[in-house]
């Protein structure tokens, strides 16, 4: 990978590879873009097999959370960090420390959280060397972990589609694919529930099938099965790129909305789900309620106020489709539209000479 040359084509700004010797301390710190503030964005531990695979995720990732953060109305960058390291068997205090360290050592330009392969515990024993990280535990003034508030987040992005295709937010009795009930799916079949929905669900945990079986009503279909059902509203939760050439044809929904990552396998799939007729809510806006959460922590975390974020994600989302209509464009594009033109102006804003 030739390094500054993919830097210069997406304006990066800042790629940092730390290493310790006395933790095996391996990470990379991607800061995309910080015109609206400091980048905030998790760290990864993940077993890469290669280097070169742990700097493009380091990258990719740092570049989507510029987007999340500008889309969400935040005022934060984008970064990520990657630590290539088994989650499993070489997490460490020292490990979490000496990264910790690090962090501090960028001055709050960078600050961290948690996100796939790490925990708020790795999160606690990074705040004893910077408080340039959010996600930690409540004893500590943080607000542990963001499944919930995410899940709220997707919620209220599902009010908006359903309000978008038939006229109102009520989904009683609207059928809903939720595929993944893992930690985000749970909670959102909860709400789910509540509001009066029927829920189809698949996982590839037993367990956690039984769970929402029990507890919500659910019926329970095959991994196959899922993209196929009749229902009214497909919400991934689990993997990405479920949106692709094989289950396109299969979708028999009006409303794809969840909190899965990268759902779309390329872009050209979300063309094809607006040709097909099908709402699209862009996955990093309605995903965003962890971060919005995460980030009130900054302010000195309150429970009711970041909720009151989050919740606004219903807005977020109509703005899409109003951008959508505007530009007669997918809403995949408009996301990127909103966060691009949001950097843009508050960009030129900020440039004003203050004395
Ligand atoms: N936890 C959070 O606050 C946030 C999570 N996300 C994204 O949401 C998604 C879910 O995250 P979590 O709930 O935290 O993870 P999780 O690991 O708790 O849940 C994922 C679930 O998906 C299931 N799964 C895996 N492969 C599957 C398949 N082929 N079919 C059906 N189910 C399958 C797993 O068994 C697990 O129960 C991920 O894509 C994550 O990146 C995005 C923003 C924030
Ligand atoms: O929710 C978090 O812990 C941090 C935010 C983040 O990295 C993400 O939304 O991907």
């Amino acid at each position: 990978m030739e390094i500054f040359k993919y830097m210069e084509k997406y304006d990066y700004e800042q790629l940092v590879i730390c290493h310790d010797k006395t933790s095996g301390l391996k990470a990379i710190i991607g800061i995309h873009d910080t015109t609206l503030g400091p980048a905030l964005g998790g760290t990864r531990m993940w077993n890469y097999k290669t280097e070169e695979e742990a700097i493009e995720d380091a990258l990719r990732l740092s570049r989507g959370m510029t987007y999340k953060a500008a889309a969400a109305g935040l005022n934060l960058g984008g970064g990520k960090t990657v630590i290539w390291g088994d989650p499993k068997t070489q997490k460490s205090e020292e490990l979490w420390r000496a990264f910790g360290r690090f962090v501090q050592s960028l001055n709050g330009r960078y600050i961290t959280a948690a996100d796939v392969g790490t925990v708020v515990d790795d999160m606690d024993y990074i705040r004893q060397e910077t408080k340039h990280v959010v996600g930690v535990s409540k004893t500590l003034g943080g607000s542990g972990d963001p499944s919930p508030k995410t899940a709220y987040g997707v919620f209220r992005g599902i009010q908006a589609c359903a309000n978008e295709v038939w006229g109102s937010d009520d989904i009683t009795g609207r059928v809903v694919a939720v595929q993944g009930v893992g930690k985000v799916g749970y909670y959102l079949c909860e709400y789910l529930h509540k509001a009066g929905a029927k829920l189809i669900v698949s996982d590839i945990d037993k367990e956690a099938v039984d769970r929402v079986v029990r507890e919500f009503g659910a019926q329970a279909v095959g991994l196959d099965e899922i993209y196929g059902v009749e229902c009214d509203i497909y919400s991934p939760n689990a993997l990405g790129a479920t949106i692709n050439d094989e289950t396109i044809p299969q979708f028999k929904c009006k409303i794809i909305a969840g909190g899965a990552n990268n759902q779309l396998k390329e872009e050209r799939h979300g063309d094809i789900i607006t040709e097909k007729g099908i709402i699209y809510a862009p996955d990093y806006v309605i995903n965003a309620g962890g971060l919005i959460n995460v980030a009130d922590e900054l302010k000195g975390y309150n429970e009711e106020r970041a909720m009151q974020s989050v919740s606004k994600i219903y807005d977020n989302i109509k703005k899409v489709f109003q951008i959508a209509k505007r530009d007669n464009i997918p809403t995949y594009k408009a996301a990127d539209r909103m966060a691009e033109e949001r950097i843009e102006k508050l960009g030129r804003v900020r440039n004003t000479y203050l004395g």
